[in-house]
């Protein structure tokens, strides 16, 4: 049989995330009025070396001369280096440790640095090629020891040769000298390990670049902590998302792309292949077409409320799975529909507007107070029903109208249909959902049903209202005012116009889709989809998912689980399990849950079997989507 590879890692920037020479200089440097010149010139020798301008062995030398370095120094940083691990190095300590006869360690540092590491990974003293570094009799670093192969240029293939391994050697570095290992033909393959740097002529060098010890793992076919690399899956965010998101996805080691506009289905089924995950906002229509596209695809987070937006049943079909914020921006909502109510009924912003061209008109004329108004809340979902707590709180009659079963909350009345409440509200504010059978529920004949001069609120979606039939109602004085948030065509940037029939018209608020647009709001959405996101992805629990059956679930922890997304059709639990048995595969535990179109079968199963049976899995009829997680 051959003979299975050794792996040779780099120290520095490699198995810990530090450059341990300049950790050295930052303590030899405490308290030296030169500290930041000779840290520069220290940092530029590095590089120099790094990206293989300067000889090695000279670097070396000129950087330890420029450093009053102790061995108390030395062993300050070894003391600690245990905490300096890459991350993606410490969440595969069992790779090294299942493996120690397979691991090298070679380093142009120094041995007193690198051991504690080597022991913590398993690997033993006569495989960690470093250098040893001479101190004076006072304990200051002299230098290194230059009959030490890794004291001079080139030393790191000497120093492996030295070995002398059989089977393939695979080197994994970040600097040039490991890159020169390969060149100098003492390994076989070269990874450029690009999680804590990355210098591109080492990379332009090397046969593969991986950005993490997963993915070594997985272009190697070896088992990792994480059955897929993470950083090998491509998140994309559109629509200005929350850095909160960004920054809790990418640290958790997925690999983030964003756009700060919205994308039309075009430009989205040109960026879509490859995504595995897509975040949009209100704007971005994710489409059959867009989701057709899609190679990889595997979720789709709305980082808003509302999810008309995307092709939810197309998606489902797919077995890609969709994530909203149900929450997160309602309370934002509900305070603008308050602030606009109060304007509309004072006539603030064209009062305002007019002061801003020198006009002072004090007069009480058609201003009201909102106490003691009837207030009718059409969709008392969420924000609806939050609306109908401070309306009432402010001294408002609170009446609504939702097509299901609502908890009426405090004094607010349930009415019999939406007629009945345009007939008897001051202000309607409308709260649907942007389902396609909401289109036009308020037109000329709804209108026209309403109390003369009351006042129509629309923060939920724009194809919700007939603008048009709206612009003469408010045209012709019937009704009193408006606020709109949304409009059937928005502009997909800042810096695309804007038009509607609604523009000019007196007392007509007209705001750019701000409803839910406050920082607090934004932030909340980001933490929140972001967190369900990675729920699905790290454990396939399916909370919130708006288009999936619901299962929490939790962590995996000494099993593998199989997720299997499939059609909603008689039989497929039983072809599934049998196919499990046929594989040898022994269940942990199992859990299905279907709604009417999709079936979600969740398998927790022993480590032990041969990846290669899982093939058979995939063939079950009905199949929609099949992942293996652990
Ligand atoms: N302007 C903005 O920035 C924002 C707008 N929104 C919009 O507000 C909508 C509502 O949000 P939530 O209250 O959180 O949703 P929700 O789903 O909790 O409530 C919607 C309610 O409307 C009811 N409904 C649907 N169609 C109806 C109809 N034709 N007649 C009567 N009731 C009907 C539903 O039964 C449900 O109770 C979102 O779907 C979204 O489109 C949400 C957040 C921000
Ligand atoms: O949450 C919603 O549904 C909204 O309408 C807010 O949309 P946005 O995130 O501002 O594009």
């Amino acid at each position: 049989m051959a003979d299975a590879a050794t792996f040779v890692f780099d120290f520095d920037s490699t198995l810990v995330r530090i450059e341990t020479l300049e950790a050295l200089a930052d303590l030899a440097l405490a308290g030296c009025p030169d500290a930041a010149s000779i840290r520069t010139q220290i940092g530029r020798l590095t590089d120099q070396a790094m990206a293989g301008e300067l000889d090695f062995g000279e670097a070396l030398r000129r950087r330890l001369a420029l450093l009053p370095l102790t061995r108390e120094h030395v062993a300050t940083l070894a003391a600690r280096i245990l905490d300096e691990g890459t991350p993606s190095v410490r969440r595969n300590l069992a790779f090294f440790r299942d493996n120690p006869g397979r691991i090298v360690i070679v380093s142009g540092g120094f041995r007193e640095i690198i051991a504690p590491v080597a022991e913590r990974l398993g690997v033993s003293p006569d495989r960690v090629l470093c250098n040893d570094l001479t101190y004076d009799a006072s304990g200051r670093v002299t230098g290194v020891d230059g009959t030490n192969p890794l004291s001079r240029a080139g030393g790191k293939a000497e120093a492996i040769r030295g070995l002398n391994l059989t089977g393939p050697i695979v080197m994994i570095g970040d600097g040039w000298t490991d890159a020169e290992v390969k060149l100098a033909g003492a390994a076989d393959r070269f990874y450029a390990f690009t999680e804590v740097v990355r210098r591109e002529p080492v990379v332009a060098a090397a046969d593969a670049e991986v950005a993490s010890m997963d993915e070594l793992l997985h272009a190697e076919g070896l088992t990792g902590r994480w059955s897929y690399p993470r950083s090998r899956m491509k998140i994309l965010l559109l629509e200005n998302v929350h850095p909160a998101a960004v920054e809790r996805l990418e640290d958790a080691g997925y690999t983030v792309d964003t756009v700060k506009g919205a994308l039309d289905e075009d430009e989205l089924i040109a960026r879509i292949r490859g995504v595995h995950v897509l975040g949009v906002r209100s704007k971005t229509q994710v489409s059959a077409r867009v989701l057709d596209a899609a190679d990889r695809l595997m979720a789709v987070a709305a980082f808003c409320i509302g999810t008309n937006q995307i092709d939810l049943a197309a998606a489902a079909d797919r077995g890609v799975a969709v994530f909203n914020a149900p929450y997160s921006n309602t309370r934002s909502v509900v305070e603008l529909a308050v602030g606009v109510m109060i304007a509309l009924m004072r006539d603030v912003t064209d009062k305002s507007a007019a002061m801003h061209r020198g006009e002072w008109n004090k007069s009480a004329t058609g201003s009201r107070e909102l106490r003691g108004k009837t207030l009718g809340i059409v969709g008392y979902g969420a924000i609806g029903s939050q609306l109908s707590v401070l309306a009432e709180s402010l001294g408002m009659r609170v009446v609504f109208h939702d097509l299901t079963e609502r908890l009426a909350l405090g004094n607010a009345r349930r009415l019999p249909s939406l007629d009945v409440l345009l007939a008897e509200s001051d202000v309607v504010s409308l709260h649907v959902d942007g389902r396609v059978e909401n289109t036009a529920i308020i037109g000329a004949a709804q209108l026209a049903r309403m109390k003369e001069g009351a006042l129509l609120l629309n923060l939920s979606r724009g194809h919700i209202v007939d603008v048009g039939a709206l612009s003469q109602a408010l045209g012709s004085g019937r009704i009193g005012g408006a606020a709109v948030d949304v409009f059937p065509e928005e502009p997909a940037t800042n810096a695309d116009p804007f038009d509607s029939p609604l523009r000019g018209l007196k007392n007509v608020i007209l705001t750019p889709h701000i409803g839910g647009s406050t920082e607090e709001a934004q932030e909340a959405i980001g933490e929140f989809a972001a967190d369900r996101l990675l729920a699905y992805l790290n454990r396939g629990d399916t909370t919130f998912c708006v288009n999936l059956p619901n299962v929490q679930l939790a962590e995996v922890s000494g099993a593998h689980r199989i997720l299997h997304i499939h059609r909603n059709q008689p039989g497929v639990l039983a072809d599934l399990n049998r196919a499990l048995a046929a594989a040898g595969l022994n269940i942990l535990g199992q859990h299905l849950k279907t709604d009417e179109r999709t079936g979600y079968v969740i398998t927790d199963v022993d480590r032990d079997y041969d990846p290669q049976a899982l093939d058979g899995l995939k063939t079950v009829a009905g199949t929609l989507r099949f992942r293996l997680l652990y």
